[in-house]
């Protein structure tokens, strides 16, 4: 399968190693979209990659799926032509908060006969949350997420500090970078406007913890992930590059778990 991604950050930068650095027996990443061509032009040479700042050249290029690894903003702005086009994937899933976003990328999908793939990112459990959801099943989701207070830009705080406690909605409005958890943990379960968010900076640890909880008529289930951050970026989690290549690695196989 050959692969566009859109953005060279830390995510990406994942991608290009596992995938084009160890010469991945499945997956190639061709093209590369960025905005500032001299600040990424080496990867040209590293990885065997074309960059591109002309995104309808991008787009036209010798791609089968688009992978979304930049911004919500890169969302907003690209998605709708893309999937007028090629199947896409994207990581910066706090865009989708944006109702009249979904729809609309929902009716494109469909008409052009495309798949918008969202992973699970920096967390995991959305197979058991859209099952039980979907058979009426579940009644409470909760998600108290912890990151070192630096990653959040609360450096001085000597103590955990809780910096949000709201819905799902309004923690991605106010930590874009940060809270994408809480916007698919809602889609894949009671919707960002039911699903309970608590954000802590703590300044003494060093991952990003992620804790959810679910209860319904099932039973309850509670899942803790502890998750080291990228180098390039301590705001996210290694992880939610993990989780876009074990997505893109499960998408032809014949058989499926979960
Ligand atoms: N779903 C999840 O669980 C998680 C999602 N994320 C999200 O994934 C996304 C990527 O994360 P990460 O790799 O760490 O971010 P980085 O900040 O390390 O990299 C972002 C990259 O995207 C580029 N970019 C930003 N906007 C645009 C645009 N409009 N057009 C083209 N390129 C653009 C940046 O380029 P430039 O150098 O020009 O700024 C940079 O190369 C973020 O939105 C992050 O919040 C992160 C962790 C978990
Ligand atoms: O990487 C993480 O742990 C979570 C994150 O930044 C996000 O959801 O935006």
């Amino acid at each position: 399968m050959d692969i566009g991604i859109i953005g060279a950050g830390a995510i990406a930068n994942v991608m290009l190693k596992r995938i084009n650095g160890d010469q991945h027996e499945n997956l190639k990443i061709k093209s590369v979209f960025v905005r500032n061509e001299e600040k990424y032009n080496h990867l040209e040479d590293e990885f065997s990659v074309q960059l591109y700042t002309d995104f309808e050249a991008f787009l036209a290029s010798d791609i089968d799926i688009v992978v979304e690894a930049a911004d919500v903003a890169a969302v907003k702005a690209r998605l709708p032509e893309v999937l007028k086009h090629k199947d896409a994937m994207l990581v910066s899933v706090g865009a989708l908060a944006d109702g009249g976003l979904v729809a609309d990328l929902m009716q494109t999908a469909k008409k052009y006969d495309h798949t918008l793939h969202l992973p699970s990112g920096a967390i995991g459990g959305l197979d058991l949350l859209q099952n039980v959801q979907s058979h009426g099943e579940l009644e409470r989701v909760r998600l108290t997420t912890r990151k070192p207070a630096a990653s959040l830009s609360y450096e001085v705080v000597e103590s955990e500090k809780v910096v949000f406690e709201g819905k799902a909605a309004d923690a991605i409005t106010h930590f874009p970078k940060n809270m994408n958890v809480s916007v698919i943990l809602g889609m894949a379960g009671m919707g960002i406007e039911e699903t309970e968010v608590t954000l802590i900076a703590d300044p003494d640890v060093d991952r990003n913890i992620h804790q959810i909880e679910i209860e319904g008529t099932f039973g309850r289930a509670e899942f803790k992930i502890e998750n080291l951050a990228l180098p390039e970026n301590p705001k996210t989690s290694h992880l939610a590059a993990i989780s876009i290549l074990g997505t893109l690695e499960r998408l032809n196989r014949h058989f499926r778990i979960g």
